[in-house]
């Protein structure tokens, strides 16, 4: 479990982290979001006590990070892949890491081929791939065998077999009861990932749901009806209150109504159906929608 409480960060006269209270549970994926600069990177740096916030707290299973006595074995992230000496291979720097936080060196060899780089550890880290790194710092964050993980842009410049593999480790990971929280600008693959939402823009909390709900409330929802009489249940509609548009002599969308509403109101006014279904939105437009007035390339400054 992450809890944030209040949670602030200033840099000179502009709040880059305002006020974000959320808890992210084991269990689930969950998605953190926003436009460039939103925070999500210095959201991330002020869980793993990189940097302090000014004021709130972030805390991992109930603790700040400096108060973790075993900090690998409670929290694993990666924040950046290339983040690695070039000259050591990702074998010896795994064998480091573990060897300075009393970690099994056995448990090298494991996470190595957890990611899938059994071999291609051995390469110097300067000599691997985009892919190969992330993988590498995926197994950095495993090798303790923590409760909770962090990814920052984990599928940035992979390939979609590599992406695919992101997504199903993702998936597994929570599955195994564990916190996951990650970030990501790939709204299709989040859509695939995430079990829950946290969006931010511009420092704010805009958004904490599941991701079923945040793609239910995006106005592109709708419930699409297919009847002979379109004009006479559009008007049955409207009189109901809901918003209606008629894309086709036999077709009307109907927004801000469940689709049992409409399939009732249609059967007291007497009117055959030959068709009655929900229209989903993507996360894409689903996001879109939450983050209209927050992309923007810099936050709120202090006192504005
Ligand atoms: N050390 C720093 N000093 C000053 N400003 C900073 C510092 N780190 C980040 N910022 C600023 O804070 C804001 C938030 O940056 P951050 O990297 O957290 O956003 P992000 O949501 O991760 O963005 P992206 O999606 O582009 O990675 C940006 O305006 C950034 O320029």
């Amino acid at each position: 479990m992450i809890s944030l409480k209040g949670l602030c960060k200033r840099y000179g006269d502009r709040m880059v982290v305002d006020d974000l209270s959320v808890e992210v549970k084991p269990g689930t994926v969950t998605g953190f979001l926003g436009p460039n600069g939103a925070g999500k990177s210095t959201t991330m740096r002020l869980i793993l006590g990189l940097d302090h916030p000014t004021a709130g707290t972030a805390l991992i299973a109930g603790v700040p990070y400096h108060e973790i006595r075993n900090p690998l074995r409670t929290v694993g992230a990666m924040l950046d892949a290339r983040a690695l000496h070039p000259g050591r291979s990702g074998h010896a720097h795994l064998v480091a890491l573990a060897r300075s936080n009393g970690i099994a060196r056995s448990r090298v060899t494991e996470v190595l081929e957890r990611v899938g780089m059994a071999d291609a550890a051995r390469k110097r880290a300067g000599a691997l791939s985009l892919g190969m790194s992330q993988r590498l710092g995926i197994a950095a964050a495993l090798l303790g065998d923590p409760e909770v993980l962090m990814f920052d842009e984990p599928v940035n410049g992979l390939d979609p077999d590599g992406v695919r593999w992101v997504r199903h480790l993702m998936r597994s990971l929570a599955e195994e009861g564990r916190t996951v929280f990650v970030s990501s600008h790939l709204m299709s693959e989040m859509q695939l990932t995430a079990d829950h939402l946290v969006v931010i823009g511009k420092g704010r909390l805009i958004m904490d749901a599941p991701l079923a709900e945040v793609i239910a409330r995006s106005s592109l929802a709708a419930v699409v009806v297919r009847t002979p009489h379109a004009a006479d249940l559009s008007v049955r509609l409207r009189a109901a209150g809901i918003r209606v548009e008629r894309p086709g002599e036999n077709e009307l969308v109907a927004t801000g109504a469940a689709i049992e509403r409409i399939g009732d109101l249609a059967y007291e006014a007497g009117i055959r159906l030959h068709e009655l279904r929900t229209r989903e939105a993507s996360l894409e437009q689903a996001y879109q929608e939450l983050t209209a007035s927050s992309v923007e390339y810099g936050a709120r400054k202090v006192g504005v």
